[in-house]
């Protein structure tokens, strides 16, 4: 008890009152030849090696089962070092940057992952990991990740013949300026126009009001010289809408804004550190001209003398680059989410609380029930989201090659099911990376826990690239019971179905999972329609607006049933390695349990289980936890991060948690004197003066 970090009585001054130290001063016991030796002999222990003892499961197997494959493991293994253990990506000073300093670090990592890329010609697979591994969001994300997706989706052959090249090889830097300070969720709302003139063969784009300024878009604001524009096309004075178009912003020569083009940073952000590396930015526009082949054409076009000719297409294509970006969000939840996850198991298995009240050892916090059931459950959530992010993808290629062979038949499905799991998947990262920092107590706190800035830099996903809410709602529309909906076809009897689970142990059982959820969603979802047409005496709308909150409600439950169905099909298939396929049907049956147990009421109130069932559910799920306990740590393991991409002195590989967090204090720019600035102007005159006063009396 006394050793905890509850109790800092006896080390609190020891630490903190050394002599007047230069910036490079290192701690007390650090100057020490004994405490040095002591520290090295400490950093070649394994701390955590009983913990890897207990796993019952072969953890290099259980690599490529998350990875996807063995060379997905040598790739990811191989990238990560190469920049664990390059001097330029080092990230464990960034909080304490400023935002000018950040954002030029950001600059150079950029620069300097690039000349790598180059120098060892690595390929796209390893770049996007090398860039992933850097860790630090900038304007290289939306240049890759919307520029050249907006281009690919939207232009023509002949235009990507043009810009792709420029792209590629950085001789231009784009990004996506769709959003507007006045219009966000409402793409159909934004302002800015883009009027064709016949005269000159020019489209004219501008800025007609205040909210009509582009406002958020990452890249924008320092760094781009390029933007997919999004504006309403307006010809033969007919608005048709909004289309995308590029749009030079900043000179090629010395990156002033070209004339008529007024743009900058639109300023801090949420945490020290994370997202502030990116230069999200305000643009305007002042009647700026771009010829007629800049707007992008592969889905309408406007012709020479200004006719609006849209192709055979659903214009919901234009919308193709949010649907790219939502899906590979799916799969950046699973690798935020097992980071915190991580973090909080190690740090878990190494922090000791309570347990001995005669000087023995205290209780490891992961062996306490609560901290189990707050932790367990989003270790299992990790491994649902790896799963369904792989699925998600796999749709999506699916779909995108049905879109070149002209079939838009799944289009629909493809909207849902990116739009539904970027709001699910994202929220429930969002939360458990703060749950993850409450289960690490006040060190968790800290910024050298990894905790806060990887939760300051996650939490905006629930925004951006649609906010949450806004896409849950456009999971209603879904009308055809085809794909993920195919379950809504046994209507009959999911409406009447009874739960056939008598025991604790029936709950391992697939089908009972996958029919209750099944029920659960279907049932939430004819309850909605029935309200909303009850609701809506008059009009369909109406009653949807009422009963809203409802939807929201019904499009989770769908989202969930699509995540344990995805979760429940993994573990069906063979998954080679001692142990592995246990363990993650184990994971999958916590994922399942879990959520059924959040959401009891929709179980209950849907008539889907009894009250019964439910408690039956609750004590399988403790026995469960119990099931993964030997193996938590292994199974973090598992997700093979270095020490450098974790960022975390709780989550080290070692689980040399102490010195670790104490070496870190000492390199906060507040030690760099012992007698800090503003002494002499502010604390002297203070206590001085309350010392005469006290001398007066
Ligand atoms: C510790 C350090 C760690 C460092 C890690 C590094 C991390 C780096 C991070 C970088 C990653 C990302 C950067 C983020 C970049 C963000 C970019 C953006 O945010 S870009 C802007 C995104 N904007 C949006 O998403 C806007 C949201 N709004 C919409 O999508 C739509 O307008 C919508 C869906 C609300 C629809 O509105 P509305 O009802 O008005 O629609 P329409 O009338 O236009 O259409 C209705 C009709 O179309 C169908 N529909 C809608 N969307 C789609 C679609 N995408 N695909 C197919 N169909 C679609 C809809 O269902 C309706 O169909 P119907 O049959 O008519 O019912
Ligand atoms: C970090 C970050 C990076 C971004 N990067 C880019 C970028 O690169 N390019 C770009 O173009 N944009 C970018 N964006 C903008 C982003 O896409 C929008 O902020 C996002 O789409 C949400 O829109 P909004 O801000 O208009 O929110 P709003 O729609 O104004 O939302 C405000 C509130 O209203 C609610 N609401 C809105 N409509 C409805 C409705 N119909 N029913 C019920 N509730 C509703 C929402 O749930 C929310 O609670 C970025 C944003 C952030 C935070």
């Amino acid at each position: 008890m006394w050793r905890g970090g509850s109790n800092t009585r006896t080390c609190k001054r020891r630490f903190f009152s050394s002599p007047t130290r230069s910036r490079h001063h290192r701690p007390p016991y650090m100057l020490h030849s004994r405490g040095s030796q002591h520290l090295k002999a400490m950093a070649e222990v394994d701390h955590l090696a009983a913990e890897r003892a207990t796993a019952r499961f072969d953890v290099e197997e259980m690599k490529v089962a998350w990875a996807g494959s063995r060379h997905a493991v040598h790739v990811a293994d191989r990238m990560a070092r190469l920049v664990a253990s390059d001097p330029v990506f080092r990230k464990d000073n960034r909080t304490m940057l400023s935002r000018k300093e950040l954002f030029k670090d950001t600059l150079r990592k950029a620069a300097h992952a690039w000349k790598r890329i180059v120098e060892l010609r690595l390929t796209e697979e390893e770049a996007d990991l090398l860039r992933q591994y850097v860790d630090q969001p900038g304007y290289v994300d939306l240049h890759w990740g919307m520029f050249v997706p907006a281009i690919k989706g939207q232009g023509t052959e002949e235009q990507q013949h043009k810009w792709l090249p420029l792209a590629y090889k950085f001789q231009i830097i784009g990004c996506y300026a769709q959003t507007e300070l006045g219009h966000g969720s409402n793409v159909q709302g934004l302002e800015t126009t883009a009027t064709f003139d016949p005269k000159t063969d020019e489209f004219v784009i501008h800025s007609p009001t205040l909210t009509s300024s582009k406002w958020w878009p990452g890249g924008l604001g320092k760094a781009s010289t390029h933007a997919v524009v999004y504006a309403r096309l307006i010809t033969e004075g007919k608005d048709y809408g909004i289309h995308g178009f590029i749009v030079q912003l900043r000179s090629l020569e010395d990156h002033s804004p070209l004339p008529g083009v007024t743009l900058g940073d639109i300023g801090g952000k949420f945490g020290s550190g994370a997202y502030n590396s990116m230069d999200n930015g305000v643009l305007r526009f002042d009647h700026v001209r771009i010829p007629r082949d800049q707007m992008l054409m592969r889905l309408s076009q406007v012709t020479r003398e200004g006719k609006y000719v849209h192709s055979n297409v659903p214009k919901q294509l234009l919308y193709g680059t949010m649907v790219y970006v939502r899906q590979s969000i799916v799969a950046d939840a699973s690798k935020a989410l097992s980071r915190a996850v991580c973090i909080a198991v190690r740090y878990s298995a190494v922090r000791k609380q309570f347990g001995s009240q005669d000087g023995g050892p205290e209780t490891q916090v992961l062996n306490y029930k609560t901290q189990q059931s707050r932790l367990f459950p989003l270790l299992a959530s990790a491994y649902a989201f790896r799963f369904v992010g792989d699925w998600l993808n796999w749709l999506y290629t699916d779909v995108t090659q049905k879109l070149e062979a002209k079939d838009f038949s799944t289009l629909q499905e493809a909207h849902a099911c990116t739009a539904g799991l970027k709001a699910v998947t994202t929220s429930v990262t969002a939360d458990a990376i703060e749950e993850c920092r409450k289960l690490c107590g006040g060190h968790g706190y800290l910024n050298s826990s990894g905790l806060p800035e990887l939760f300051a830099v996650y939490v905006p996903a629930c925004t951006y690239e649609g906010d949450n809410v806004v896409l849950l709602l456009q999971l209603a529309s879904g009308k055809q019971p085809v794909g993920t909906m195919a379950y809504m076809g046994k209507v009959q009897y999911l409406m009447q179905c009874k739960s056939a689970v008598s025991s604790a142990e029936d709950w391992l059982n697939p089908d009972a999972i996958q029919e209750a959820f099944e029920a659960r969603a279907l049932r939430m979802a004819v309850n909605c329609a029935q309200n909303i047409s009850q609701a809506a005496s008059q009009e369909e709308a109406a009653g949807f607006y009422e009963r809203s909150p409802d939807l929201l409600e019904a499009a989770v439950a769908h989202i969930q049933l699509i995540i344990v169905t995805k979760f429940i099909e993994k573990v069906h298939q063979e998954i080679p390695g001692h142990g592995v396929k246990e363990q993650l049907q184990a994971l999958c049956n916590v994922y399942a349990l879990y959520i059924l147990h959040k959401h009891l009421g929709d179980f209950l109130a849907t008539g889907c289980i009894t009250p019964r069932q439910g408690a039956l559910a609750n004590e399988q799920l403790g026995k469960l936890y119990a099931q993964v306990r030997p193996n938590a740590v292994a199974l973090v393991d598992a997700f093979n991060y270095t020490d450098h991409y974790l960022g975390s002195v709780l989550g080290r590989y070692d689980g040399d948690v102490y010195p670790a967090l104490y070496e870190e204090a000492w390199k906060d720019p507040l030690n760099e004197t012992v007698v800090p600035e503003g002494y002499h102007e502010y604390l002297r005159p203070l206590i001085k003066q309350q010392q005469l006063k006290l001398s007066r009396l």
